[in-house]
């Protein structure tokens, strides 16, 4: 039962670490998320798990055409395999960081306005939820982009440590990806080109027990956005789940082994023939849990898409290309992806605010949100809002079969307007006043500019939307303040439930700067 005791911010206990070892009645409201799936915990007889792929056979040896048609079928049908491979004392040294005194790892807490460094997850708004964790994320490599605050000033044996560790997996790694290339058929050249010396970075993640572990969640539901993730259990203590056919399984480890996750590049780069598999983390009552996460992506002057080697005209690409710069930044800029930003933005663009999609209220793949709106079919429909300062946000509407380009109104088509040239091209202010928990959407201004991009095509993949095709997602380019802005997406979903009435609901979805 989740308790009445008044919420605890995250900043009154600096980690969850801390948090625990306190006596509690209850767990404090913000972490407790009561609307998990349970997962399947024992099918006696026919539980399902994870592919076992082993190493050696997969390098050398007779069976290795054998062994690689598992990895690749591992990769088409689960998203997820076990490695049997080494062990360090990678284990150990990680362990005994989290026995510091707390003053010691707070030397390498998360800065405002960072994502790197040690701590519970960031917040972003009041009403938000937080994991029962404490991370320690950095960027690893390229060298030049580690923050000299945390690795280099890592107490030394922990660091020479993950120095050795990193290289070690970085051969593993590369093995994998090269082998991947072979099981889809991609030139092994175009591999190498993106991830050798790729961007690298690593997620050591502590999860304390917990008193009432059915409560709250060690790590929230997400897919990585790496190429792959390496995985490594520290404690030997289980609490991964990933979610197979819309049941959630837990993962068991073998033991001196790796779990490898396929990511959000992997599934672009595979023109979503590889599945990025969604997981989480849950936690126990008794043992804390430890895991270290090395994630692979490609280098930062690449760009991510489809592999050119496997495109043509059976299987056109389903993935629009972007810089790994961008998809990176975009990745790490989550600010206004909370109910409260979300449903304000809603009554801004329509009468108000339905339905927000799952994957967007759980933040998972959410590089757009999709909201379903009720809007007001007298209106014109809005294109695009600024938010704040100078965020312009373009909005797309799924199943608008009727728009006309020159009023924004979805029961004619241009040549039969009555109102043009009635609409203004001037930005109107919103008459809201801004909530002040939302420093980041002090107003919202409207233009309009209407366009065949503010209308999804029937067959474009929604997700990764943000990512999806020539023809679907668009960038555009919006007026701001005198200059331009190239931004990316709201977009919308859903069907107008009929033109002829007068308002109707319409799922729209708004792309804009989320942080996990
Ligand atoms: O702790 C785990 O087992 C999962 C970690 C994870 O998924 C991550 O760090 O992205
Ligand atoms: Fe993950």
């Amino acid at each position: 039962m989740a308790s009445s005791q008044p919420a605890r911010s995250p900043a009154n206990s600096l980690t969850v670490q801390e948090l625990a070892k306190e006596p509690m009645l209850g767990i404090p409201q913000r972490y407790v998320q009561g609307d998990q799936q349970p997962p399947i915990l024992s099918f006696a007889t026919s539980m399902p798990t994870i592919p076992i792929i082993d190493m050696n056979h997969l390098i050398m040896g007779e069976a290795k055409d054998h062994e690689l048609e598992k990895l690749h079928s591992a990769c088409k049908e689960w998203g997820i395999f076990d490695v049997s491979s080494l062990v360090k004392k990678v284990k150990y040294e990680i362990e005994e960081f989290y026995k510091l005194p707390l003053e010691e790892r707070m030397r390498y807490k998360i800065r405002p306005g960072d994502v790197e460094g040690y701590g519970q997850t960031i917040l972003h708004s009041e009403d938000q939820k937080v994991d029962w964790a404490d991370r320690f994320y950095m960027i690893t490599n390229p060298i030049n982009r580690r923050k000299p605050h945390l690795l280099p000033e890592l107490p030394s044996s922990l660091r020479d440590t993950l120095e050795s560790y990193f290289s070690e997996l970085q051969k593993l790694a590369m093995t994998l990806l090269e082998l991947i290339a072979k099981a889809l058929k991609i030139e092994k050249k175009e591999v190498e080109e993106m991830f050798e010396d790729g961007m690298q970075s690593v997620r050591m993640t502590y999860y304390p027990p917990c008193p009432q572990p059915e409560l709250v969640v060690g790590l929230t539901p997400h897919s990585d956005a790496s190429g792959i993730t390496i995985l490594l259990q520290v404690n030997g203590v289980e609490g991964l789940q990933l979610k197979k056919d819309g049941v959630w399984i837990p993962v068991n480890f073998l033991p001196d082994s790796f779990v490898v996750n396929v990511g959000d590049i992997l599934e672009i780069l595979s023109n979503g023939l590889y599945k990025s598999i969604e997981h989480r983390a849950m936690v126990n009552s008794v043992k804390e849990r430890i895991s270290l996460a090395m994630f692979f992506n490609p280098k930062f002057q690449v760009e991510v898409g489809p592999a050119a080697s496997i495109i043509n005209p059976q299987n056109p690409p389903i993935f629009k290309r972007v810089g790994m710069e961008k998809y990176f930044k975009d990745f790490f800029s989550l600010e206004i992806y909370n109910d409260l930003a979300l449903s304000r933005i809603a009554e801004a663009i329509g009468i108000n605010l339905i339905k927000i999609d799952p994957f967007t209220a759980r933040k998972l793949k959410c590089k757009f949100a999709r909201l379903c709106i009720e809007i007001d079919l007298n209106r014109p429909v809005v294109p695009c809002i600024k938010l704040g300062q100078g965020l312009w946000q373009t909005i797309q509407y799924e199943g608008l079969p009727v728009l006309c380009y020159q009023c924004g109104r979805v029961d004619h088509l241009h040549p039969k307007c009555l109102y043009f040239p009635a609409s203004t091209s001037k930005a109107i202010s919103v008459p809201h006043e801004a909530p002040t928990t939302l420093h980041n959407i002090q107003s919202i201004e409207y233009c309009s500019i209407y366009g065949p991009w503010l209308q999804v095509p029937r067959r474009q993949r929604l997700w990764p939307h943000w990512l999806a095709n020539e023809s679907g997602r668009q960038q555009v380019w919006v007026p701001s303040a005198g200059n331009f802005e190239q931004q990316n997406l709201l977009c919308l979903t859903d069907e107008l439930n009929s033109p002829k009435e007068k308002s109707a609901t319409i799922p729209v979805s708004v792309s804009s700067s989320l942080a996990r």
